[in-house]
């Protein structure tokens, strides 16, 4: 801009010059006017003229000069445009290479962030690929994600060459521009040296002219030539200035223009470096892609492969599936065959063996001598035992020895253990379906309690049963589902009380099915589902609380009455759709002694008179099963009503008859062997055993039975509660206060803690 000002300040000193020159023009056509007027005879006039003419050839040349420099001024003005405008155009130049600059930065910026992207999706795409091969299902996915992003990569990379040669082509145009410029400054610069030639030629003459005008004496003349001169001179350093400043801003602008170029270069250059790494990484990454979209067709091969190999395998596994599974299922139903042939094949066995031991077994158990009887006149132990043969028992009565056999005889130190020994077996049965009666019977004091409940430490029948049916049931619980529900019920003085419902003294009554199946059933009959050993224990606790709370005195009450504990073994197979429902009754019956030996009167008189019409209603009962009656007196009693269904049919029965060794209680042990003995003889159901008939017919003529008719009692003609009960009120021992108190101290003991309650 200084410059620009300078070129003005040069104009307005050409213009004051003008005007000074034009002003001398003036003053000298005026003085030659005066000239010509004042001069007409003077000798010099031809000099004159003839300066005068060359003055005209002056001022022309002069004017022609003028114009000349006119035209150089225009020139300069133009020049000097073409300069400003160079600067504009270095200025847009600079500004454009500026942007180019930046452009270049954003795309080289654009470029890293675009090669970090493609690094980190490469990365991102082996790893995917890699997991790939492991996840079929995502490859599709992933295979899909590298194409579509390698072509964002591609079409990223041809953007920014597109960028790159938009830039070349600016660049290239610039330079084509500067080129032009230089060109034109050249043409300038040629003519106005000539001009300056020119104008150095003219100051010559003009000079030549000055010296002879001088020389003439034409002072006006010389003055004003030396003005022109001077004025030349001026316009000549002017020029010169001009021509420097020229010059200074061709030097500033080549300057300019060289490190406009320089610096384009080295960005050029760099822009190259960029593109030559941009392309290097282009062809490191193309090896990688190949490999990839090489996997990829791979993987997407396997993929469009997979749901037929898949379909295929599946196929053959269903049909490998289907023919295991007819395999199977063919020797499953064979195993199933032959399981439930097995099962009744072991059923049929078990009941075989059950009924070859007889459906009515007999066993006797003689209990020891307790350590309280051993100091009594009349505790001689009149019991002695066969040692060859564990069905035999002898009994020494008056000096006879009565020999009874039985099925089992267990001696005084048979432990509680061996007695459950022999009864186990109709547990089993029990589980099989079958209806089971154990019986524990004998006078009062002879041990039946100990040998149904036990003590504590050790456990009767009761405990045991239920025990086993646990254990067994456990056995059979893959294919067997089984439950076992337990009721207890006290029959006295012939009448039924639920032991473990609400209301001990609530009367229970025996009915029939409305469902017209004939069976029977106790309404209100509270019964508890048992699982384990603690629920047994639970369930007797509340039996003997119960039966506790009802009397006032629980051990005389208890050898009055019939104690029943009925298990109900329910099962189901559910490979075969078999259902099973047997019965177990443990029954400790009220004391066997005749009334007529007590001498009891009011209710003690009626209580054992409604113990002996139960007990030979059972006598009754067992007597017309064996003897095949059609009618079977059941309903005589409540406990031949209420265990009707576990005495007839195939049913199996077990007759414990409790014997006391004392001397005292002689005539009760007779009694209570000889109606073991007959009991023995009968045999209850369908299946009537011919072993057992034989052996009952053989018994008959057996030298044992033989002497048992021969050993019978004189005092008691038939030894069957039927007969007792005829009877009944002609004897009772008067020494039955002495088990009765033997039987209270076991009662505390086996009952232990409820009977505190
Ligand atoms: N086998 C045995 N071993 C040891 N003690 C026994 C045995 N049998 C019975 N006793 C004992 O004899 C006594 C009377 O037995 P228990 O009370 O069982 O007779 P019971 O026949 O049930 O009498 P009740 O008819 O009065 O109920 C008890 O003290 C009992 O412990």
């Amino acid at each position: 801009m200084e410059r620009l000002w300078g070129a003005t300040d040069l104009e307005k000193q050409l213009e004051v010059l003008e005007s000074e020159n034009q002003q001398l023009k003036q003053e000298l056509r005026a003085s030659q006017t005066q000239t010509t007027c004042s001069t007409g005879h003077c000798p010099h006039s031809q000099d004159v003229e003839a300066l005068r003419g060359e003055l005209c050839r002056k001022d022309e040349e002069c004017r022609e000069r003028e114009r000349r420099l006119a035209a150089l001024e225009q020139q300069v003005q133009e020049r000097t445009g073409a300069v400003v405008q160079l600067q504009q155009q270095l200025e847009e130049a600079a500004q454009r290479r500026q942007e180019l600059q930046q452009q270049l930065e954003e795309a080289s910026c654009l470029r890293s962030q675009s090669e970090e992207q493609l690094t980190s999706r490469l990365r991102d795409a082996e790893e995917a690929l890699s997991r790939q091969a492991a996840l079929t299902p995502q490859v599709k996915y992933v295979t899909k994600t590298v194409e579509v992003e390698s072509a964002q990569c591609k079409q990223a990379l041809m953007e920014a060459q597109g960028r790159n040669q938009a830039l070349q082509e600016q660049l290239s145009v610039q330079r084509q521009l500067l080129r032009e410029l230089e060109q034109q400054l050249h043409e300038s610069q040629r003519s106005s040296s000539q001009l300056r030639q020119q104008l150095r030629t003219d100051r010559g003459r003009l000079y030549g002219l000055l010296s002879k005008a001088v020389g003439g004496g034409n002072t006006e003349v010389t003055h004003r030539l030396s003005k022109i001169l001077v004025y030349e001179g001026e316009m000549e350093r002017a020029q010169g200035q001009l021509e420097a400043e020229m010059q200074s801003l061709e030097e500033e602008k080549n300057r300019v223009i060289e490190e406009a170029f320089i610096r384009a270069e080295s960005e050029m250059k760099a822009v190259h470096e960029n593109l030559a790494g941009v392309r290097m990484n282009l062809l490191t990454l193309q090896p990688a892609l190949r490999t990839l979209t090489c996997d990829y067709n791979c993987l997407k091969r396997q993929v469009q492969d997979f749901p037929y190999m898949l379909e295929k395998a599946i196929t053959e596994a269903k049909q490998e599936i289907c023919q295991v599974i007819g395999e199977v299922s063919s020797a499953n139903q064979e195993l199933l065959r032959k399981y439930k042939r097995e099962m009744n094949l072991r059923k049929k066995c078990h009941n075989e063996l059950v009924r070859l031991k007889g459906n009515i077994r007999v066993l006797c158990r003689v209990r020891p001598v307790c350590a309280g009887e051993t100091d009594a006149a009349d505790a001689k132990n009149i019991v002695t035992f066969d040692p060859d043969d564990d069905a035999v028992l002898y009994l020494s009565n008056k000096g006879k020895l009565m020999t009874f056999e039985l099925d089992k005889v267990f001696p005084t130190q048979a432990t509680q253990g061996e007695v459950f020994q022999e009864v186990q077996s109709l547990v089993t049965s029990c589980i099989d379906g079958f209806n089971v009666c154990i019986f524990a019977y004998g006078q009062t004091g002879s041990g039946k309690t100990y040998t149904m409940e036990g003590v504590p430490e050790d456990r009767g029948i009761n405990q045991r049963a239920l025990r086993l049916l646990f254990s067994e049931v456990l056995e059979k619980k893959p294919d067997w589902d089984y439950k076992i529900t337990v009721s207890m019920v006290e029959i006295y003085n012939e009448t039924l009380r639920n032991l473990l419902g609400d209301n001990p003294n609530e009367k229970l009554d025996i009915k029939m099915c409305p469902d017209g199946s004939g069976q029977l059933y106790v309404p209100g009959l509270t019964e508890f589902t048992v699982e384990s050993v603690e629920d047994i224990n639970k369930v007797f606790d509340l039996g003997h609380m119960n039966r506790a709370t009802a009397c006032t005195n629980l051990n005389e009450h208890s050898s009055r009455s019939h104690a029943l504990l009925i298990v109900t073994v329910a099962g189901f197979n559910s490979s075969t759709g078999h259902r099973t429902s047997g019965k177990l009754n443990l029954v400790d019956l009220a004391g066997s002694e005749r009334i007529a030996k007590s001498g009891a009167e009011g209710s003690r008189l009626r209580e054992a008179q409604c113990i002996n019409k139960s007990l030979s209603a059972l006598g009754d009962v067992i007597n017309a099963l064996r003897s095949k009656h059609s009618h079977v007196p059941f309903r005589n009693s409540r406990l031949t009503y209420l265990l009707q269904d576990s005495l007839s049919g195939d049913s199996k029965t077990l007759m414990m008859v409790q014997v006391s060794p004392l001397e005292s209680n002689v005539s009760e042990s007779v009694c209570s062997l000889k109606f073991a003995q007959r009991v023995r003889s009968v045999e209850i159901g369908p299946s009537s055993s011919s072993r057992r008939q034989a052996e009952t017919s053989s018994t008959s003529s057996s030298p044992t039975h033989d002497s048992v008719e021969l050993d019978s009692p004189p005092v008691t003609p038939v030894p069957l509660p039927i007969s007792r009960a005829s009877s009944a009120g002609s004897t009772l021992s008067s020494n039955s206060k002495t088990p009765t108190t033997r039987r209270r101290s076991h009662s505390q003991l086996s009952t232990g803690e409820q009977t505190v309650t």
